[in-house]
């Protein structure tokens, strides 16, 4: 915890709105700020004043400085004027300069955690920055090789191997390294900040049945028991690989802290389907918290749709609570 963190004994968490053309700005003009913790919200100070508006909210934003309180804005500006609904891609620098200040903050200790606004990566990639997500880009910010994308929503809990990948490059990444990164990673995090006593890991197969005894495919006899055999060999509560079309039954759920999913769309779509709106994505194995919400920019409500906030407000309870466990010495 920062000199700053340690005088005002409260959280000082940095929230990066996102895309300036999609919902993360009307979150920051919908919200009830707890006051548990200091919000301080990476944007332009005129976008968020344009979306309150817009919102019926207006709201005063404080500049952030060293002992203000409550929610405020560290200002960064936009490069053009942002249209609800109409991602422009003169904007996709802002929205990286806003990540990059709040990632530095978060590795200098001047923020103890970090939340994430929905990013529209098509645009960013349309400006010319490869850009496949903020779990790829916070890794290489952090100089870390290895991280772990988990989205939790209520008892559901589902992590990844593979990120935003192609699904022709899928297989390939599905390495010996790869595994043991991914569940030696998992382990400690549920173990660190979710409180969980040797959690239990259901890892998924990658083909059909979990490849049918090899009739359906090779990487479950090659490369994903070997990993769970390392993996218990390390004391790790690991079990698979399970049929992915089966693992998310009830009874055999029950038995699982935690599904690690192969890629993306196999594990997903099941959490969405079960928690959209009230989940959230956390990323494991950085040197800070980074947790986001569970949906996109949702583009068509941007301005006026109606607009669901309980992601952000799980995130920002999740974010508080792993600022205090990270800040135990
Ligand atoms: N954390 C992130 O940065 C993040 C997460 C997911 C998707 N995305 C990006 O978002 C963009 C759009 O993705 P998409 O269309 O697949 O998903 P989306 O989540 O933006 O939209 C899916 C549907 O859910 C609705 N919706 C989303 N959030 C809502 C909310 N808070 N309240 C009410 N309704 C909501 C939308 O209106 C839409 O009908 C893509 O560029 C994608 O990469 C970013
Ligand atoms: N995979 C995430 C999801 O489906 O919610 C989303 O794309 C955001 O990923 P990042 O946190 O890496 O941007």
């Amino acid at each position: 915890m920062s000199a700053i963190q340690a005088a005002s004994k409260r959280p000082v968490i940095a929230i990066t709105p996102g895309e300036p053309a999609g919902i993360g700005p009307d979150l920051m003009a919908l919200l009830d700020y707890d006051e548990g913790a200091d919000w301080v919200c990476v944007a332009d100070p005129d976008l968020l004043d344009d979306r309150a508006r817009l919102r019926g909210r207006p709201r005063h934003w404080p500049r952030y400085a060293p002992g203000v309180h409550g929610p405020s804005v560290l200002p960064v500006a936009l490069a053009r004027r942002a249209t609800p609904g109409v991602p422009d891609p003169a904007n996709a620098d802002y929205v990286l300069s806003c990540l990059r200040r709040a990632t530095e903050g978060c590795l200098a200790g001047e923020f103890s955690a970090l939340i994430t606004g929905p990013v529209h990566k098509a645009v960013i990639n349309e400006a010319g920055q490869a850009f496949t997500g903020h779990t790829e880009f916070l890794a290489h910010a952090a100089g870390v090789t290895e991280v772990v994308m988990m989205l939790a929503a209520g008892s559901l809990r589902v992590a990844l191997v593979t990120t935003h990948l192609p699904l022709t490059m899928v297989p390939a990444a599905i390495t010996a390294a790869r595994l043991d990164a991914a569940l030696d990673i998992l382990d400690a995090a549920l173990t660190r900040d979710f409180g969980l006593v040797r959690p239990a890991i259901m890892v998924l197969g990658l083909n059909p049945h979990a490849g049918e005894g090899g009739h359906l495919g090779h990487e479950e006899i090659d490369i994903i028991t070997p990993a769970v055999k390392r993996a218990q060999a390390r004391g790790i509560r690991a079990v698979g690989p399970v049929p992915a079309d089966t693992a998310f039954v009830p009874a055999r759920l029950a038995q699982a802290d935690v599904v690690l999913a192969m890629y993306h769309d196999q594990g997903l779509p099941v959490l969405k389907a079960q928690g959209f709106g009230g989940g959230v994505n956390v990323t494991l194995g950085l040197p800070f918290p980074r947790v986001s919400v569970d949906h996109g920019t949702a583009l068509d409500r941007a301005g006026t749709g109606p607009v669901d906030t309980g992601s952000m407000v799980a995130a920002m309870t999740l974010a508080k609570a792993l600022s205090c466990r990270h800040a135990r010495p």
